[in-house]
């Protein structure tokens, strides 16, 4: 195979049809120089804006905004806020959306979030807020925002109260993954990042789950064409879910596997622990808990174990199950006394059940805390 053909057989566009409005997610290896073409082709706008963090634009923006030039926009002065989950907050997204009014973008114009989840949650949100509604393609740059986060349109900042309570859905004009951009995440957010794609595993594809225990993803077999492959079917995977229930009446609901738990173990750390590590443990204690009320089989249960573990992320958390139900006696997914679980029965079947918080409280008890015990 020719390096050209090697190259092109490394890409990937994956069509997202959501009701509110379809779009293309492009996977692939040195994709950054496309961002500027992709934009022009889904988003249109004569100018468009940058908004990245202080780790992701010293590395990464100059390439976006030279495509972007090259396309023919006119680029605004960027956007940079303070890497990391403490500024998926109010004060500064009203900062954002102050820096798009004083640069004049209009409601035809592009918001181009550069950056992992939290970026694109928050940027994701600015476009949404900004003059009612402006465009915005996604670029992600963390593993966990090019399976995941990117896609699907959830956008968000936090409260006090817990993760993402204040947000909107707001799908992207595209999404443009440049898997060549992993090459400067460290081993432990790549690990971290992980827990999201085997919770997609868990969800709908067994096989990537087996592949990924026998050869974790954050290991030495992972080359860039792996790489490019399993975001891929990633996307497919989350693509399925959300092109079926874009505002999450129901099936989108699964997409929060491992997150009931996984979220008041974020919230209780202090956000100082990854998401994808909480929710890897979140959805081994959900497994645990599953198989100790006879939802799933033992061996259900130790195939999710086992893959966590292969990836060197946590499968449990040592926090009491009071704070646990601290936190989440705030989640989103809480409707007066009750609360929406996802409950993992086999490899790619799960089942939503609503219980009580008293029945939630047991499955914490038999799914957490358990080892040694
Ligand atoms: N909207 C959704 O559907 C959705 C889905 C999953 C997670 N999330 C949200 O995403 C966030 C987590 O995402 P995340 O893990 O990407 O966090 P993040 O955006 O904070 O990125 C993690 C760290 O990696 C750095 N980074 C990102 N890309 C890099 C690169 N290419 N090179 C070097 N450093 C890089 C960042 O600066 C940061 O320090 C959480 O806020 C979570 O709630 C949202
Ligand atoms: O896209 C979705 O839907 C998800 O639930 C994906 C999750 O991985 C993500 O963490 C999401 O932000 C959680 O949503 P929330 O509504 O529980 O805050
Ligand atoms: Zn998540």
């Amino acid at each position: 195979m020719t390096l050209e053909n090697k190259q092109c057989a490394e890409k990937s566009v994956i069509h997202v049809d959501t009701s509110s409005r379809p779009y293309d997610v492009h996977v692939g290896a040195g994709n950054l120089c496309q961002l500027g073409a992709i934009a022009r082709a889904s988003a249109g706008g004569a100018r468009c804006c940058v908004i990245s963090e202080t780790n992701v634009a010293p590395l990464y923006a100059d390439a976006a905004e030279k495509s972007l030039a090259a396309a023919g926009y006119d680029v605004a002065e960027r956007l940079v806020f303070a890497a990391g989950e403490g500024s998926k907050r109010l004060p500064v997204l009203a900062d954002l959306l102050e820096g798009l009014a004083a640069r004049e973008l209009g409601r035809a114009d592009v918001v181009i979030a550069l950056g992992g989840g939290v970026t694109g949650d928050i940027a994701g949100l600015a476009a949404a807020l900004y003059l009612r509604g402006c465009e915005v393609v996604q670029v992600p740059t963390s593993l966990l925002a090019m399976v995941d986060s990117s896609v699907g349109g959830k956008t968000a900042v936090d409260l006090a109260a817990g993760k993402n309570l204040v947000g909107a859905f707001w799908q992207p004009a595209a999404v443009v993954a440049d898997v060549r951009c992993l090459s400067t995440v460290s081993p432990a957010l790549l690990t971290d990042s992980c827990g999201e794609v085997i919770k997609h595993a868990v969800l709908d594809d067994a096989a990537l789950l087996d592949e990924l225990a026998r050869s974790p993803l954050n290991g030495p077999e992972t080359d860039e064409s792996r790489m490019a492959r399993v975001v891929a079917r990633n996307v497919s995977i989350k693509r399925d879910v959300v092109a079926a229930d874009e505002r999450e009446s129901g099936l989108r609901q699964t997409l929060n596997l491992g997150h009931t738990i996984g979220h008041a173990i974020e919230a209780a750390s202090d956000f100082s622990l990854g998401h994808g590590s909480c929710v890897a443990a979140g959805l081994c204690c959900m497994a645990r808990a599953s198989e100790r009320r006879g939802w799933c089989s033992p061996q259900t249960c130790e195939r999710i174990e086992r893959c966590v573990i292969a990836h060197g992320l946590p499968a449990d958390t040592e926090l009491s199950h009071d704070v646990l139900m601290g936190y989440v006696a705030h989640d989103k997914k809480r409707h007066g006394a009750t609360v929406s679980i996802v409950v993992p029965e086999e490899i790619a079947r799960v089942r939503l059940r609503t219980v009580s918080l008293e029945e939630l409280a047991q499955l914490v008890e038999l799914g957490c805390g358990v080892r040694g015990a």
